[in-house]
């Protein structure tokens, strides 16, 4: 197994008296080259779980293991997309995606594999831009370049396309998936679209909440690309008739209604 989660569990303390269960054993294993989809309500803990994948939170309880090896902290073997790109303003499209290569790579190197991976994205015309010269999805596509660039063993996407237009996002779901099939890398993407995750993934994993936890998993098998929405709706129905329950609940705690 690539990617094997073992009774992860991930509390917070409130205060000294107060513990708040995030994560309750969460079991996933992931194999090499598959794009897997966290789905589930808002609080129920899909990005604390990839910050958990990603090392930049350590698991209160339980084993993460890629490739064989534990994971504690974060390392280049993990790439995360976030939802705001954070890109490096002064810099131009072409250094923000060589920046991150500096240490490991001489500046020829730094531009080749820039320069491949803004291909990639379909950036290769707008290197010498500035972020701000860039419209909100076109500087999206800069940070995966980015992230691709350092050649991650795992791909960890919290929510990319959710501050991005509709068009925009569809956009890059095409995008994606064509760099996905391209790079096959091994891709754990979190999104509150349920349309999304079926689209892109080979398996959708539902979450819930009170606590966090995995409630079942979705494989689809359905042929890519999946441009036609209708072929989506079967199993799109099947995934909000599990959801809806969860989202009452969290309606219910949030507005005590
Ligand atoms: N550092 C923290 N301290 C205390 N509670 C936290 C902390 N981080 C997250 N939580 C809580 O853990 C729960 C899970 O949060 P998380 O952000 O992982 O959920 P999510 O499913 O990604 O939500 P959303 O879809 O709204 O982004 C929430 O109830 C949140 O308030």
């Amino acid at each position: 197994m690539f990617l094997q989660l073992s009774h992860i569990n991930q509390h917070f303390h409130i205060d000294q008296q107060t513990k708040f269960t995030a994560l309750s054993d969460i079991n996933l294993s992931i194999d090499e080259g598959e794009f897997i989809s966290l789905l589930g309500p808002s609080g129920c803990g899909k990005s604390t779980l990839l910050s958990i994948i990603a090392g930049l939170l350590p698991a209160s309880d339980g084993t993460i293991l890629l490739d064989g090896q534990s994971i504690s902290k974060p390392g280049p073997d993990r790439g995360v997309v976030f939802q705001q790109p954070a890109l490096f303003p002064w810099m131009t499209v072409l250094d923000n995606v060589r920046f991150p290569l500096r240490k490991k790579h001489s500046k020829t190197e730094q531009t080749v594999i820039a320069d491949k991976f803004l291909k990639m994205v379909h950036l290769s015309k707008f290197k010498e831009r500035y972020p701000h010269e860039l419209s909100g999805g076109m500087q999206q596509r800069v940070a995966i370049a980015r992230t691709l660039a350092m050649d991650p063993k795992l791909l960890l996407m919290d929510e990319p396309f959710g501050a991005l237009d509709e068009q925009t996002r569809m956009h890059l779901h095409d995008q994606l998936e064509g760099i996905w099939s391209e790079t096959k890398k091994t891709i754990v993407f979190v999104t509150h679209s349920v349309s999304e995750a079926i689209q892109l993934s080979d398996r959708v994993v539902v979450m819930g909440t009170q606590p966090g936890r995995i409630l079942t998993e979705f494989p689809v098998d359905l042929p890519r690309p999946r441009r036609n929405k209708q072929d989506l709706v079967p199993l799109e129905e099947r995934v909000l008739a599990l959801l809806s329950e969860e989202i009452r609940k969290v309606k219910e705690e949030e507005y005590q209604v």
